[in-house]
């Protein structure tokens, strides 16, 4: 059943030149316990996306869905306040460099225990500061973090990334969220702890049934785990689909740019076969219409000045007039 639910979503923000659609008319699914990423170059919306999730959007910013549904709550209906309660209560995010959301003049430990939601724990003061420190203790274990006194006394600073990034995901999981966005969490990390945060997440995600959201520009750090993937340039939706069928087949020529690109190419096509993209990614100020891959897509022609409907592949959906594989439209 999917938790998320998002149907054509844009978000248009004003620039100089006047208002830009930065997101454009997305969907994204997300099932109970799943992993889904999305993946995209810097600049195509995937943190933007990320707010409209949560809810941290600039009031000037002009939102519009088909449907923007989390569990039962047409999240676009709540009020400020109401929608506060909800994604407070189901939904965390960790970011890519944890070390700058953490406080620099406090302790792990006290940090930590302030995330331990403590208002339905029995007892007077002194026994539910013991009952938060044991959950704190838990925490760090649940994150791979075997000497929490010495961690719990540290300041941030004397942490490294990979310790801090588990911190982040401990304060993160603390109030038991439903689903967790991950935002690019392993940049700049060695490629050791980048797996290690990446084998916490995957066994996060199957111990407590919690859906993640998987962001990252690269499609080599998508995760067999990841049961689903996401590929979006300029805000506009390119292809979903399950990871396995979208890695070997791809349908969108960005698609099969990304693989030609990424160490996933020699376990699936030959990279002869799969085109590259020419140029850089435009400008807010500088939109394609239609398919905003127009200008780079070696596949393009008059039509793509339409932006082309979601179409239906097996099992993926894609956008695209001039698809990589010739499309029947029963598929
Ligand atoms: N507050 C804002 N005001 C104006 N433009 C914004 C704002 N936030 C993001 N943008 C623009 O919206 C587009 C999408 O930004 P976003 O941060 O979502 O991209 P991203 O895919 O997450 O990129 P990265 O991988 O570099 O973080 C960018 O062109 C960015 O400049």
């Amino acid at each position: 059943m999917n938790i998320l639910d998002i149907r054509n979503l844009s978000i248009e923000i004003e620039t100089s030149n006047g208002p830009v659609r930065v997101i454009d008319k997305l969907s994204l699914q997300l099932a109970e316990g799943e992993i889904h990423t999305l993946i995209g170059e810097s600049g195509s919306g995937k943190s933007l996306l990320a707010k409209a999730i949560l809810g941290f959007i600039n009031p000037r910013w002009k939102i519009t869905a088909d449907r923007l549904w989390w569990r039962q709550y047409d999240l676009l209906a709540l009020s400020r306040a109401q929608r506060r309660q909800i994604t407070g209560r189901d939904m965390a995010m960790i970011f890519q460099n944890p070390g700058t959301y953490l406080d620099p003049n406090s302790t792990v430990g006290e940090q930590l225990r302030e995330s331990i939601p403590s208002h339905d724990l029995p007892g007077n003061i002194l026994t539910r500061r013991k009952q938060i420190q044991k959950r704190a203790e838990e925490l760090m274990h649940r994150v791979g973090i075997k000497d929490h006194d010495a961690i719990l006394e540290s300041y941030p600073f004397e942490l490294s990334d990979g310790v801090a990034q588990k911190i982040s995901i401990a304060m993160a999981i603390a109030h038991r969220p439903k689903l967790l966005i991950a935002d690019e969490p392993t940049t700049a990390m060695e490629p050791n702890m980048r797996s290690q945060i990446y084998r916490l997440l995957a066994k996060l995600s199957a111990g407590d049934g919690m859906s993640i959201l998987m962001i990252t520009q690269d499609l080599t750090a998508v995760i067999p785990e990841s049961k689903r993937i996401s590929l979006v340039y300029c805000g506009q939706l390119m292809e979903t689909g399950p990871t396995e069928d979208v890695m070997r087949e791809p349908v969108q020529p960005y698609t099969g740019a990304m693989l030609s690109t990424s160490l996933f190419s020699s376990e699936t096509k030959p990279k002869s076969r799969l085109p590259t993209l020419t140029g850089a990614i435009p400008t807010l100020q500088h939109m394609p219409i239609g398919c905003r891959l127009g200008p780079r897509c070696p596949n393009a022609r008059r039509a793509c000045i339409e932006q082309p409907p979601l179409r239906s592949y097996k099992k993926h959906e894609f956008a695209c007039h001039y698809p990589l594989i010739e499309v029947d439209s029963h598929d």
